[in-house]
């Protein structure tokens, strides 16, 4: 008889064809999580970003420190803030090379050229890939001519770049790399080394494995669309687990609303339920309220989501 589901099966968007699987929908419905394929990102351009910012967190702690929570940067998260096993360089667009470079010149002395050329390229084919994705996922939430109309409202998105390092110990223990939570954004584009590790939290609570699939991106919904979409797509928690001592590395680049958008379900995207989950909110005014969060319970959201934040049943007050 076979053995509990471990492994979540996701539909594959190939990205350079014009039509979408049919699964597609059902699956940001259920998960919030699928695949893309022929995106366009050569496994050479992720190894030159992975070997060359391993360079970057090799330094040591006292250096990356002058770009931590207290600097004026604030691009780095050192270990314990997160787990004691995550450390994460931010890379913000659309100049990700500028962005690139102000850090390395920190930890660096001097700016890692090398570093910057292969981030902004990877950055510039993230926004573009975003922009064609949440194409597709606008003619699933609008039919035919609709979608045209849907897409003014990520005219002013933007995106950010995340170099995630995980570091276990060699343990026979499942340690957690990346604790429960749910993501700031629109949609997240999601490369994960051969590790593995990402996990997807299901209705029952359970946890279900979403693997490194052929070189295929991982794609989640993040809680800006859940919320725009009127609960249409999900936006999952989720988690990395880390099993043995090998080193993982991963690039989640966060596509999201500009700060002043005020998030509110058009009427084209009510559907079937005619009535509005989530009150109208400022983007920055829901990113305030998590990193409040974080602030007081530290980095899991639960409790801490959208749904608590603006959801018309939920209780707005959080002391
Ligand atoms: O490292 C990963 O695979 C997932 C990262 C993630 O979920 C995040 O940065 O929000
Ligand atoms: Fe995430």
């Amino acid at each position: 008889m076979a053995g509990p589901q471990t492994c979540l099966q996701l539909p594959v968007l190939d990205i350079s064809e014009p039509l979408a699987p049919p699964s597609l929908s059902q699956a940001c419905q259920d998960w919030g999580f699928f695949y893309i394929s022929n995106h366009g990102i050569s496994l050479d351009l992720i190894a030159r970003i992975s070997s060359l910012s391993k360079n970057l967190f090799n330094v040591p702690s006292s250096s990356k420190q002058l770009l931590g929570p207290n600097s004026t940067l604030k691009t780095y998260t050192p270990h314990f803030i997160v787990s004691p096993f995550f450390e994460s360089l931010r890379v913000w667009g659309p100049d990700f090379a500028a962005s690139a470079m102000s850090s390395s010149s920190v930890l660096l002395g001097e700016p890692e050229l090398a570093l910057c050329e292969v981030l902004q390229e990877y950055g510039t084919k993230m926004v573009q890939l975003s922009k064609r994705i949440m194409e597709v996922l606008l003619r699933c939430l609008g039919d035919g001519l609709d979608y045209e109309h849907l897409q003014h409202d990520f005219q002013n998105s933007h995106g950010y770049l995340r170099i995630n390092n995980y570091t276990a110990p060699n343990n026979q223990e499942e340690n957690e790399g990346l604790g429960i939570h749910t993501d700031m954004s629109c949609i997240t584009i999601l490369h994960q080394n051969e590790i593995g590790g990402l996990q997807v939290r299901c209705k029952e609570g359970n946890w279900l494995d979403i693997s490194p699939n052929e070189g295929n991106l991982v794609i989640n919904i993040g809680d800006l669309l859940q919320a725009w979409s009127n609960g249409r797509f999900k936006s999952s928690h989720h988690r990395v687990v880390l099993r043995g001592s090998n080193p993982r590395l991963s690039l989640a680049f966060f596509w999201c609303f500009e700060d002043e958008k005020v998030i509110y379900a058009p009427d084209k995207v009510l559907g079937e339920r005619n009535f509005r989950l989530y009150r109208p909110f400022l983007c920055k005014d829901y990113l305030r309220f998590r990193e409040e969060a974080s602030d007081k319970v530290g980095y899991e959201s639960i409790g801490w989501t959208v749904m608590d934040f603006a959801g018309i049943q939920a209780s707005k007050t959080k002391n």
